[in-house]
């Protein structure tokens, strides 16, 4: 039997009294797959969250969870855990005692939850017995995911869950949605930071004022999209110019000026024409040091598919 989806949306609709905040959303997210949701402030993102964990209802559409269709009750579906606007968290009660009250919630002894190990997992272990009162947003951000964890979901739902981490709490939570992910967990999550959406995320789903505008994997950003600004460090930047301006399809943009204290070339391209003039440089014997977009294939594709929206408000 295939495998079903971890969550299956068609024509989803929400409206809060004219709002119209989701608007025909079609979403397939893979079982094991990361799948990030981007979009301006109020396309949408949060509501979209919600109804896959069962804290509102849409007015249109049909939506499907880890196989089973999501009824009009108001509760989070089986094996679906995860957090919309901040986990909810007891400030009084030290971060051990937050779990084991979900825990108790759940009928589940305390000693066998997985509290110590979801704490060592988001890399809380030694604030276990801390008080949440004095906790930074990153912090109770990364114990909100423990909480989640504890849940043992299928399918993790998070809201921005990068918002206040420092590195090493980034790296943590990187760390856990990747390794469950691998273990077959889907994750859906939203953020504005493009970069881990680009470090964590194997599809994206870009919504604009409700809309979906673009859903699919990562890597159809950059092959498929638009031209993109790429810099180019050589080992002979005047020889790698000289080629770039003879190569078809290749744009030099001037007065590029420096990279990292070396002259860097920025042409822009699509994917195929930049191939083109890669080999072109390295078949002069020039040395390709570096390559990479000015701007990330998500970010150009966000601006460029979110602004006419955005105008048009
Ligand atoms: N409970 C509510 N009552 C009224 N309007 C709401 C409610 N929740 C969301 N909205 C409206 O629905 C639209 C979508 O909001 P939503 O919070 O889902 O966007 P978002 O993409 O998560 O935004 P942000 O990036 O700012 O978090 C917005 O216009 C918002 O004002």
């Amino acid at each position: 039997m295939e495998t079903p989806l971890a969550v299956r949306a068609r024509g989803i609709t929400k409206c809060f009294g004219e709002v119209v905040a989701l608007d025909g959303v079609d979403l397939d997210v893979a079982q094991g797959q990361v799948h990030g949701l981007v979009g301006p402030n109020g396309a949408g993102k949060t509501t979209l969250l919600g109804l896959l964990l069962g804290l509102a209802a849409s007015d249109e559409g049909h939506l499907e969870i880890l196989g089973a269709p999501v009824g009009r009750a108001l509760a989070a579906p089986a094996r679906v855990a995860g957090f919309v606007d901040g986990p909810g968290l007891y400030p009084s009660l030290t971060a051990r005692q937050n779990l084991a009250a979900l825990a108790a919630l759940r009928g589940e002894d305390a000693r066998t939850a997985g509290i110590d190990e979801a704490l060592d997992q988001v890399g809380l272990k030694d604030v276990a017995a801390d008080r949440v009162r004095g906790f930074s947003l990153g912090m109770r951000q990364r114990l909100g995911l423990a909480a989640a964890l504890l849940l043992r979901p299928r399918l993790l739902v998070l809201d921005e869950p990068s918002n206040g981490l420092d590195p090493a709490g980034k790296r943590h939570v990187h760390g856990v949605l990747t390794r469950l992910a691998a273990q077959g967990t889907s994750v859906v999550l939203s953020s504005h930071r493009m970069d881990d959406l680009e470090a964590l995320c194997s599809e994206v789903t870009i919504l604009a004022t409700g809309r979906v505008v673009f859903s699919g994997p990562l890597g159809k950003l950059a092959a498929e999209n638009r031209e993109l600004d790429y810099r180019l460090l050589t080992s002979d930047p005047l020889a790698a110019r000289r080629l770039a301006a003879d190569t078809a399809g290749i744009g030099v943009v001037e007065d590029a000026g420096q990279w990292r204290g070396a002259e860097v070339l920025v042409v822009r391209a699509q994917v195929p024409a930049l191939d083109e003039l890669v080999a072109r440089i390295v078949g002069a014997g020039v040395a390709v040091r570096e390559l990479a977009p000015v701007t990330s294939p998500l970010e150009a594709a966000f601006l460029a598919l979110t602004a006419p929206q955005e105008a048009g408000r």
